[in-house]
C-alpha cells in the first residue's frame, strides 16, 4: 500500500465542469482527499455523487478544470489514473459460481499476467483476513454471498492489487445493522493499511462514524466540509447535531 503522507492528495479535484447537454451537472467542483483519509461525499438526489466519481474514472470528459489521481492527470493519462482506482459499485460484480479464492485469482490473475495463486496465495489470504471475510465462505461460490460479502470480495481484490484509492458507492445501502457494523471495522482496518477512500452516500450518520471529512454536494460542488475531532485514542468523531445543522444549512445555501 502507498506510504501515509497527509500532504499528498490520492484524489484532487479543480474548478471541474461536467454538462450534460444543456445542464452543468458539476460547476467548479473543488475537491481533494488526502493520502489515507476517508472522506464521505453527501449529497441529495441528482446533486452529482455519481459524476464525480465518473469524473474521477474518466468516463465523462471535463468541459472546465482538472481531476488527478495520484497525481495523475485523468484527461491525460486515463488507463495510469485508473490503475491506482477500485471502483466498489453499489451491487458489485464477480462471478458467481465462483468462490471468493477463485474470483480473486481469476482478477489478480487477469490484472497480472504473472500473478500465480500456487506462489501468491498470501496476498489473497491476507486481503480476504483484511476485510474480515470468515474464512468457512472462502471457499463457497458467491452465488449464495450476502450483498455485504460480495462487497468484502471486491474490496478485498482491490487490497490484494495494492490499488491506493478505493472509490465505494452507497456501500451501506440495503445492509443490515450488523453488516454495517463489519464494513465499518473493515473501513478501519483499510485506513490502518493508509488506503485512501472516497465513499459516496446518503447516509449522514453511517458516514460521521467512519469518516475522516465529510463534503456536502449540491448543485455540482461542494457547499460545506467538515473535519472529524481527534479524540485522544486517535478515533475521528463528529458532532452529530453540529452535522445536522451545516447539512440543513448546506441544502439552504444551494
Ligand atoms: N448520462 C447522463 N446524461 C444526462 N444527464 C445525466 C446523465 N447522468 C446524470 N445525469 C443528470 O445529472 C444530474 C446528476 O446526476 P448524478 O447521477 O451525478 O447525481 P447523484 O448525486 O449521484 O444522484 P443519486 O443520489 O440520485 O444517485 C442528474 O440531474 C441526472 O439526471
Amino acid at each position: 500500500m502507498t506510504t501515509l503522507d497527509k500532504n499528498i492528495s490520492a484524489i484532487e479535484v479543480s474548478d471541474a465542469t461536467v454538462r450534460y447537454k444543456a445542464a452543468a451537472v458539476l460547476q467548479g467542483l473543488s475537491l481533494r482527499v488526502r493520502r489515507g483519509e476517508i472522506y464521505a461525499l453527501l449529497g441529495g438526489n441528482g446533486a452529482g455523487k455519481s459524476t464525480t466519481i465518473n469524473a474521477l474514472l474518466g468516463f465523462v470528459p471535463l468541459e472546465a478544470g482538472r481531476v488527478r489521481v495520484c497525481g495523475i492527470d485523468v484527461a491525460a493519462d486515463p488507463l495510469a489514473a485508473r490503475a491506482a482506482l477500485a471502483y466498489v459499485p453499489e451491487n458489485v460484480a464477480l462471478y458467481e459460481h465462483l468462490t471468493a479464492l477463485e474470483n480473486l485469482a481469476y482478477f489478480l490473475r487477469l490484472a497480472d499476467g504473472t500473478f500465480d495463486p500456487a506462489r501468491d496465495g498470501d496476498r489473497i489470504e491476507m486481503a480476504l483476513t483484511t476485510v474480515g471475510l470468515a474464512p468457512d465462505a472462502w471457499r463457497r461460490r458467491l452465488g449464495g454471498y450476502s450483498k455485504g460479502m460480495r462487497q468484502k470480495v471486491a474490496i478485498a481484490l482491490a487490497l490484494a492489487r495494492a490499488v491506493p484509492v478505493l472509490l465505494l458507492d452507497e456501500p451501506t445501502t440495503g445492509l443490515d445493522p450488523q453488516a454495517t457494523s463489519e464494513f465499518n471495522a473493515m473501513l478501519q482496518a483499510l485506513r490502518a493499511q493508509h488506503v485512501t477512500i472516497l465513499m459516496v452516500t446518503h447516509d449522514l450518520l453511517g458516514a460521521a462514524e467512519v469518516a475522516d471529512r465529510i463534503g456536502f454536494l449540491d448543485g455540482g460542488r461542494i457547499v460545506q466540509e467538515l473535519e472529524a475531532a481527534r479524540a485522544s485514542d486517535g478515533a475521528a468523531r463528529f458532532d452529530v447535531q453540529a452535522l445536522f445543522d451545516r447539512y440543513a444549512g448546506a441544502r439552504r445555501a444551494a
